[in-house]
């Protein structure tokens, strides 16, 4: 398995061009690198690599904004959005230390966008729109290498509601920290992730952490907590954080998410079917967001406390 910034590389060509065993080559690298990391990078996955390198640029002309343009761009007070739509920044009394703005799909009105610099919610749409497609085409390789009846993810996962893209921008370090996001899994199905040359993403493997190094053009996927619970424990939800460095850092993250209305617990494909016991119960995915959005607006004072995929363990 080729190798690059220490995370599998998966070449997505021959999905994009029906070559079947190319197909069956990058299935089996998914599959594996869902095993070993949780973490893989996608190469020629179809988001132009000058979209990618304008959404950063642009979203470093926005963050680069004083304080009270930004704050202009505050979510609408009674959006019916998942999660607040527009500006915001980690409280004060947050151990991260980054500030973002959350897009959802233009088509349903949650968005408040910046109106500089120019082109920049073009910009976001357009990268909204096309990750949301690099979503559907990873689904399918997950239900693939999860050995899952044809389009059983996607009927599943039928309503694209939730999902929603941040633009983040990290402080620098100081001399007495550099956490700009503190570890954690991702709750979601699959996140993507690209970023500017500043690094700082890294994994935990084998209880060390591997950095996830910024290479131009390419995208950065993970596992989410969906997925792990789904497979009940056989693909996994990395951990991951991102340490900061000596200057600003830029990245996005876009959660290709599942609504909240659905229920998420282990398939009979890992239990019932391969006589194995569930190791999760059933719970509706909104609670488990709104408990994951409550970790970060009321942040237990033990960390023990926050709330993870293992609240629902059996
Ligand atoms: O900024 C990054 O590289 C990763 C952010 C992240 O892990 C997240 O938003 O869940
Ligand atoms: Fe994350």
């Amino acid at each position: 398995m080729a190798a690059s910034g220490a995370l599998p590389v998966v070449d997505l060509t021959p999905f994009l061009t029906w070559d079947e065993g190319g197909i069956a080559r990058g299935t089996d690298t998914v599959r594996e690198a869902c095993r070993t990391h949780g973490f893989f990078r996608v190469v020629n996955h179809g988001v132009p690599a000058e979209l990618l390198a304008r959404a950063l640029e642009q979203s470093a002309a926005f963050f680069a904004l004083p304080d009270e343009e930004k704050a202009r761009v505050r979510p609408a007070a009674a959006s019916k959005a998942p999660l607040p739509a527009g500006y915001g920044r980690q409280p004060a009394h947050s151990t991260d230390k980054n500030e973002y703005l959350v897009v959802f799909d233009p088509k349903l009105g949650f968005n408040v966008y910046p109106t500089e610099p120019a082109g920049f919610r073009e910009t976001l749409d357009e990268c909204h729109g096309k990750l949301t497609e690099l979503g559907l085409l990873i689904q399918e390789i997950l239900n693939e290498c999860m050995g899952l009846p044809p389009g059983f993810l996607s009927n599943y996962n039928n309503n694209r509601g939730f999902d929603h893209m941040t633009s983040k921008r990290y402080f620098p370090a100081t001399e007495e920290e550099n956490i700009g996001f503190s570890e954690h899994e991702d709750g979601n199905c699959i996140t993507f992730i690209f970023q500017d040359g500043v690094g700082g993403l890294e994994v935990l493997k084998d209880g060390h952490w591997v950095p996830a190094e910024p290479v131009d053009g390419s995208i950065i996927v993970n596992i989410g907590d969906v997925i792990q619970v789904l497979s009940n424990g056989k693909l996994k939800s990395a951990t991951h954080r991102v340490v900061r460095k000596s200057v600003h850092r830029h990245s996005f993250a876009f959660f290709f998410n599942l609504h909240g209305d659905k229920l998420v617990e282990p398939l009979p494909e890992f239990t019932a079917k391969i006589g194995e016991a569930p190791r999760y119960r059933r719970f509706l995915y909104r609670e488990y967001q709104q408990l994951r959005v409550r970790n970060k607006t009321h942040p237990p004072a033990r960390p023990e406390d926050i709330v993870r995929i293992t609240h629902y363990a059996i």
